[in-house]
């Protein structure tokens, strides 16, 4: 991936809703208000079925009686005036009530409420299936488990219908990506089986699993797979044509023998459960340019695995310190060392819930969809990189935000007049942001503020996440978990200026929970006399 470099905001409308949780929460109301629309217009249809079978119950012992002798139930003229009533003004009556459009007066409300409650969009949708791909690949979660609500072995949330799977491999399967296609279709192959009340059906399923275990490189099933559909649906166009080029690939692999061709591919009569782990299947690789070690890397780390060279890790000590501001005599300040080369820190307790709070408030309904800057056009743009919801702060918002910002000034004796404004980030559903520099690197266009380069990142924590969600360095095996309260800081330039590489970091996906951050860019300009630029790369801050 180029390096993303300044990281902005937008009204972009694309995939507004499930990129941050607090959105999502919105979603929570909208489906209530649903409901409760669904179930007034249930008994609203009710009444009107109730009238409709008075009618008809009266029509019924009318007739029972009329026809039992219809000249003597004639012969009373009221009868005979009830009869010409009910074919006439009552009848009226029966069909006013039968095309009252009850729906379509609801339908009108809800439209009406589009406008005023959030609700998401098909890109929604797309964003929140391509987040629970990215949440199973990082965190290697098997299908069948997430299926059945599990996740890390705990019971979450309700099963997944076969419907349900087979969206969410619809979705895998129009973003080209077929890997996923074949581990969802192949789930809503299995739950199809298990289902009374079926929620999709063979033939749908059958026609994206074969064709994206084809693309995965399984001809032989894919032909098993479309032979079964052609048994189902013997004129399938896609299939018939499928079918012969998938005959013709394995016979040029010699796996077929001519004669075998035009045979079928020998099916199974019975249905097995359909078992993926027999198939070759390759796991897309994250995003283009990084190359793939390292991606393993970033994944690694994210799932908690310990990479970091032990010896390296003895030397890593806590402290509290002072930096000589007076307010910190009184109440030092907890300090983590979490890497040696480049240095970079963790502070304890340097915020408090109320600034959270009151960060978070401020933010809430600003936040929009984080872009980056494309770093060969300098626009802003949403992007797959980033998946969160970010709103800029100034000090002059709240008292607050003064306070927060002195503050990183106090401990890290850098200028904050040139600093950028305080960026509140909060992710949602398989929330992330790629292995990424916040630096400009050597020829990428950052947005100039006349301030230099980001000399230093500051990003405190302003949540727990319940499971998922660390900042990860790739190149230096650290992954940092989410405290509340609790800030990181590193310098991404060394002190002659240049970029370090080895600033390299990365959001992992939130699995569960909410996860909020703030950053303070710190840049180069006013930090002449208090970070002193230095000649080499390896001068200690
Ligand atoms: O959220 C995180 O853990 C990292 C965020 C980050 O790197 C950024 O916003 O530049
Ligand atoms: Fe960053």
């Amino acid at each position: 991936m180029s390096a993303i470099l300044m990281v902005m905001q937008t009204n972009a409308v694309l995939g507004e809703v499930f990129t941050a949780l607090s959105d999502m929460e919105g979603l929570v109301t909208t489906e209530l208000e649903l409901v409760r629309h669904l179930d007034n217009y249930i008994q609203e249809e009710e009444i009107r079925l109730k009238q409709l079978k008075r009618f008809l119950e009266e029509y019924e012992s009318m007739y029972q009686e009329a026809s039992e002798d219809v000249s003597q139930y004639l012969a009373n003229p009221v009868n005979a005036y009830l009869l010409v009533k009910r074919l006439t003004s009552d009848w009226k009556q029966v069909e006013e009530i039968m095309t009252q459009n009850v729906g379509s007066i609801f339908v009108k409300n809800i439209t009406r409420y589009r406008s005023t409650l959030p609700f998401p969009s098909d890109e929604d949708l797309t964003g929140a299936a391509v987040a629970l791909m990215r949440l199973q690949d990082t965190y290697e979660l098997d299908t069948h488990a997430l299926a059945e609500g599990k996740l890390l072995g705990k019971k979450y949330s309700r099963q997944l219908t076969a419907g349900d799977c087979w969206e969410l491999g619809r979705q895998s399967y129009n973003n080209g990506d077929h890997y996923h296609t074949v581990l969802w279709m192949g789930e809503a192959l299995n739950k199809l089986e298990e289902e009374s009340n079926k929620t999709a059906t063979r033939q749908e399923i059958l026609e994206y699993l074969a064709f994206s275990t084809y693309k995965q490189g399984n001809v032989k099933e894919a032909l098993q797979l479309t032979d079964e559909l052609l048994k189902i649906v013997p004129f399938h166009q896609r299939g018939l044509s499928n079918i012969q080029y998938y005959r013709e690939i394995l016979h040029q692999q010699g796996e077929i023998q001519f004669q075998q061709q035009h045979e079928t591919a020998g099916a199974n009569s019975t249905i097995e459960p359909f078992n993926t782990s027999k198939l070759k299947l390759t796991k897309p690789s994250g995003t283009a340019g990084i190359p793939a070690e390292q991606w393993n890397k970033y994944e690694r780390l994210c799932r908690g695995e310990k990479l970091m060279d032990p010896k390296i890790e003895a030397r890593l000590r806590c402290r509290y310190v002072t930096n000589n501001v007076p307010y910190f005599f009184i109440q030092p300040i907890k300090m983590e060392l979490a890497s040696l080369k480049p240095r970079l820190v963790i502070y304890h307790n340097v915020v408090t819930d109320e600034e959270i709070e009151t960060a978070k408030k401020l933010a809430q309904s600003r936040l929009r969809r984080s872009t980056v800057q494309n770093s060969l056009t300098g626009a802003s743009e949403p992007t797959k990189y980033r998946i969160a919801k970010a709103a800029f702060l100034q000090n002059s918002e709240h008292d607050h935000i003064v306070k927060m910002t002195r503050r990183i000034g106090d401990v890290t004796g850098l200028d904050m007049t040139t600093a950028e404004e305080l960026q509140v980030c909060n992710y949602g559903i398989g929330g992330h942001y790629e292995p990424h520099y916040d630096h400009a690197r050597k020829g990428e266009v950052q947005k100039d503020f006349g301030w230099g380069n980001r000399i230093a990142t500051w990003m405190f924590y302003m949540s727990d996440v319940e499971a998922g969600g660390a900042t990860v360095f790739p190149q230096i095996n650290l992954a940092l978990w989410p405290q509340k309260g609790s800030a990181a800081f590193w310098f991404n330039l060394h002190p002659n200026g240049e970029g370090d590489d080895l600033t390299q970091h990365a959001a992992c996906p939130v699995l569960t929970g909410s996860k909020w951050v703030s950053n303070k860019w710190i840049h180069e300009r006013n930090q002449e006399f208090r970070r002193p630029c230095g000649l080499t790369f390896d001068a200690e801050m």
